[in-house]
């Protein structure tokens, strides 16, 4: 059984790392500078940092400078997400050298041109699957966007890579993950799912390592590292095997 992977999670408003809570506009924690906490995860072994521009996301504004400044300082993959929807946006995360994106809005509103750019850039992309029970939600999580079952149909036979999935009711609220929704993405996919949203505890993130075999490959974490749960240290040593 493979381990899985972790992806700490740096959230950019307003130039600060911050943490929301069920990714609401107007919630957010501050936590400081994005740099030093993206390097303090790198420090402490992640492998993976999961980089989001939340202004991006909302439609208010970008933090595309400092994203570039904080993935061109790591040494580990990163993966970048928030306000990524046309040529410009895509261009502008690759040319920060992360190892892939995650399209949220742009698989809703824009089908053609995500099947488009997965077919040109294949492992680059990931697809973010946020949703409020089987709503899928877009705009920075603002507005629904169809139904996540069938939105996933369309994406696997364009030949989406992966997909980030994310439990809006959960996210930042240390509430645990949403396992059942986890297991039913696996079931419905043969793609790689990484989990986000709500991890609270090593026990959660136990229970989401328990899915690799499903087809869990990775899990994000945010609040629970800022909040101290745990270390990343704990963590990694909580999932590997
Ligand atoms: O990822 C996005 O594009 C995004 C857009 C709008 C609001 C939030 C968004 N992402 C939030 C995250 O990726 C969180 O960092 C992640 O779900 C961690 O959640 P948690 O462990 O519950 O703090």
């Amino acid at each position: 059984m493979s381990t899985l992977e972790l992806l700490p999670a740096v959230d950019v408003r307003d130039g600060q790392a911050v943490r929301l809570v069920h990714g609401e506009s107007g919630s957010e924690t501050s936590y400081g500078d994005p740099l030093a906490a993206a390097l303090a995860w790198q420090e402490a072994g992640a492998e993976w940092l999961h980089l989001v521009d939340l202004d991006a996301a909302f439609g208010t504004g970008d933090n595309r400078a400092l994203i570039a400044e904080v993935a061109g300082r790591m040494d580990l993959k990163v993966e970048l997400s928030g306000g990524i929807r046309d040529d410009d946006t895509l261009a502008a995360a690759l040319a920060t050298g992360c190892t892939r994106v995650n399209l949220g809005t742009a698989a809703l509103e824009s089908p053609a041109w995500v099947a488009k750019v997965i077919a040109e850039h294949g492992d680059r992309i990931a697809v973010g699957l946020d949703v409020r029970g089987t709503t899928l939600r877009g705009r920075g999580w603002t507005r629904d966007g169809g139904d996540l079952y069938e939105t996933l149909a369309r994406l696997d036979s364009e030949g989406c890579a992966r997909y980030v999935v994310t439990d809006i009711a959960k996210d930042g609220t240390l509430q645990g993950p949403n396992l059942e929704l986890l297991s039913g993405v696996c079931a419905a996919t043969d793609r790689p799912v990484v989990a986000s949203g709500g991890v609270s505890s090593l026990d959660d993130l136990r229970a989401i390592a328990a899915l690799v075999p499903q087809g869990v490959e990775g899990a994000i974490v945010g609040k629970a590292l800022y909040a101290k749960a745990f270390t990343l240290q704990e963590a990694l040593e909580a999932v590997s095997r």
